[in-house]
């Protein structure tokens, strides 16, 4: 039997080491990804190995998939109490944490990995970027410098959104943004009959205090079956913001089309003097005030090093 350690002794978590966790994996999943999934899923500058995959998101995928099914189980034995069908739920997971620290690549390997058990074929994934009010919006409201806090949500309509996937609707429209755009979509994405439905953002285990009376009295992660918390020392996630913007300045900055397409001919000194920039002005500012506050709301804790891998998993005990 393996004992793990108890960082502090009240904590409500057990911490697990990668080389710990990595032995609970199981050679028989190997197949579900081959590299050139690792190619499609990992995002800008987020490396992504076949090592990190086996190590840390198959046993991952299969914890959530215990879950999964005693969720399923207990929806039958609440069903057969009532002697009435009470329809399908689908299980929501919500990922959170910072702007830059890697929430979509982690999102999308579970995706992928999770589709995989014949009991939740349908994983749909929805980014609460989409849910961010338009641009419109918020120069009407002077706060584009506030994007991502949690004005800059519609979170009447990420929260609609929510109880529609809970009430079991079969066929919900979720919300687009673009990165391109810096803006949202008037598309949307169509989800049908999902097995499980993951909720990626920032905002997604903040619980804001009502502001009018009409406003909802439950919080985005009422909604939530389980979440997990992706953590990194706020210096290391600033050098990844600043390296992604580099790297999205010879890239997807030179599409004319992009919002960001000012920053094009930017030179390297002042590419990295403006990312710092914003970096400091509005994405560590949110990360200290509204989303690292979030983290012991979590399920469970993904701890990740300055090469991004992640080092440690936090499991809350049940
Ligand atoms: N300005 C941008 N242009 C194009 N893609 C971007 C831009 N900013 C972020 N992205 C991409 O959007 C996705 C989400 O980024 P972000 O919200 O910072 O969360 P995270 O890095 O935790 O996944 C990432 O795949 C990232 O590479
Ligand atoms: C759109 C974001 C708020 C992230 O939103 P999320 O998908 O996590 O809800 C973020 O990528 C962003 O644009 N932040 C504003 C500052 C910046 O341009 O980095």
């Amino acid at each position: 039997m393996t004992s793990f350690t108890q960082s502090e002794p009240y904590s409500p978590y057990i911490t697990i080491s990668r080389e710990e966790w990595a032995k609970t994996s199981d050679d028989a999943m190997l197949h579900l990804l081959d590299t050139k999934d690792l190619d499609q899923l990992h995002a800008m500058n987020e490396p992504l190995t076949e090592e990190e995959v086996t190590q840390i998101y198959i046993p991952l995928s299969r914890l959530l998939n215990l879950y999964v099914t005693s969720s399923q189980r207990l929806h039958a034995t609440t069903s057969s109490f009532l002697r009435s069908r009470v329809h399908k739920v689908p299980y929501i997971i919500g990922i959170a944490g910072s702007v830059a620290v890697g929430k979509s690549t982690t999102a999308r390997v579970l995706q992928k990995l999770l589709s995989a058990w014949p009991n939740h074929t349908r994983v749909a994934l929805v980014t609460t970027d989409g849910f961010l009010f338009p641009n419109r919006i918020l120069e009407q409201q002077h706060i584009m410098n506030r994007k991502g806090f949690p004005e800059s949500y519609d979170i009447k309509k990420l929260i609609r959104f929510l109880a529609d996937v809970k009430s079991g609707k079969q066929k919900i429209a979720a919300p687009l943004y673009s990165h391109l755009e810096y803006d949202v979509l008037s598309e949307h994405q169509w989800i049908e009959q999902p097995d499980i439905v993951i909720v990626e953002g920032i905002n997604v285990l903040q619980v804001r205090p009502r502001q009018e009376k009409r406003d909802p009295s439950v919080f985005v992660s009422d909604f939530f079956d389980f979440s997990i918390y992706v953590h990194a020392q706020e210096k290391d996630i600033r050098n990844w913001y600043i390296a992604r913007f580099e790297s999205l300045r010879r890239t997807a900055f030179q599409n004319p089309d992009s919002f960001f397409h000012r920053y094009a001919y930017l030179s390297d000194e002042e590419t990295i003097a403006m990312a710092t920039q914003i970096w400091d002005d509005i994405n560590k500012p949110n990360l200290e005030q509204n989303i690292q506050p979030t983290r012991y709301r979590a399920g469970l804790i993904l701890d990740k090093g300055s090469d991004h891998f992640i080092k440690s998993v936090h499991l809350r005990k049940t």
